[in-house]
């Protein structure tokens, strides 16, 4: 399923979220939405799945207009928010149970599947979520999104607070995930280093607005060829290793400050 934002604006009483944000995401595409502190990156995704509606400007997924067809629209698409809590008494089997439940999804397997899709052990699976470490939970997270065997994936800043190791098993259950369905993937993300490893496309987002947005080969390159002095200083200069040209197409559209705040972030979670 394709996504598509046109001029899309979002204030929350004077702060304007998104500034005319426009946005095509093709069908089947793994999708990066790279983006500083505040540049709009949950407000875009709320707006995608119909929790929220724009000011101005249309989103569609799959050709439906959310504000008119998000219901029919949430059934097809899974999103994960940035901040998910599970009601602490349960097992992470019975959270999905109660998932499964609540979207009336036929008992058939899809439960053990998710669990397995995600790598919880069966153990891990139940045992209660109350003792569930950020990564387990992040797992569980994803297997409740993954129970409607979604066209589109949602995943607001997934790999947040995961140590190097979590970052590395949540690629690639993600990745597993892109080659093994048709899904249309979209995530947001601080860390130009996923959005490398993990997307075909992707946009930079900076104060509610698309800065850049192309192929993530072409993005690199054509930053690389405008811009070299900031390839060199952007690609080696704060993380002390070779970042690739996404780096310095995000310096371009963002600026060196914002950018160096970035790298930071990304050096954070960086394994
Ligand atoms: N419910 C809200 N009420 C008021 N302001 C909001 C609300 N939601 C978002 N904002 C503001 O809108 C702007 C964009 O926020 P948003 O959360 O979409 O950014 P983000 O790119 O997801 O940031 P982060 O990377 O920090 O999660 C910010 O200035 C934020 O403070």
């Amino acid at each position: 399923m394709r996504i598509d934002a046109t001029d899309v604006r979002k204030t929350y009483g004077d702060v304007t979220a998104l500034d005319g944000l426009s946005l095509s995401v093709p069908s089947g595409s793994t999708f990066g939405i790279i983006g500083t502190n505040g540049a709009g990156k949950s407000t875009l995704f709320r707006l995608l799945v119909g929790h929220d509606r724009p000011d101005a400007g249309t989103v569609s997924v799959g050709g439906a207009d959310v504000t008119e067809d998000g219901r029919r629209i949430r059934e097809r698409v899974g999103y994960l928010p940035e901040h998910i809590g599970f009601p602490d008494g349960l097992t992470g089997r019975e959270v999905l149970g109660v998932h499964r439940a609540t979207r009336g999804l036929p008992k058939d397997g899809r439960i053990a599947a998710a669990i397995a899709r995600v790598g919880l052990t069966a153990d891990e699976a139940d045992r209660r979520v109350s003792g569930y470490s950020n990564g387990m939970q992040r797992r569980l997270g994803l297997a409740t999104v993954l129970l409607p065997d979604p066209d589109v994936l949602i995943l607001d800043e997934p790999t947040a607070g995961l140590d190097p190791r979590g970052v590395d098993e949540f690629h690639a259950i993600v990745e597993e995930i892109t080659k093994e369905t048709d899904a249309t993937v979209v995530f947001c993300s601080h860390v130009l280093g996923e959005v490398e490893r993990l997307c075909d496309r992707a946009a930079v987002l900076h104060d509610g607005r698309v800065r850049a947005s192309g192929p993530v080969d072409e993005l690199a390159a054509g930053a690389s060829e405008a811009a070299p002095a900031a390839t060199d200083a952007g690609a080696t200069g704060e993380s002390g290793r070779d970042a690739g040209g996404l780096r310095a197409a995000f310096r371009e559209a963002v600026g060196d400050d914002a950018a160096r705040r970035a790298a930071t972030d990304a050096e954070e979670v960086a394994p």
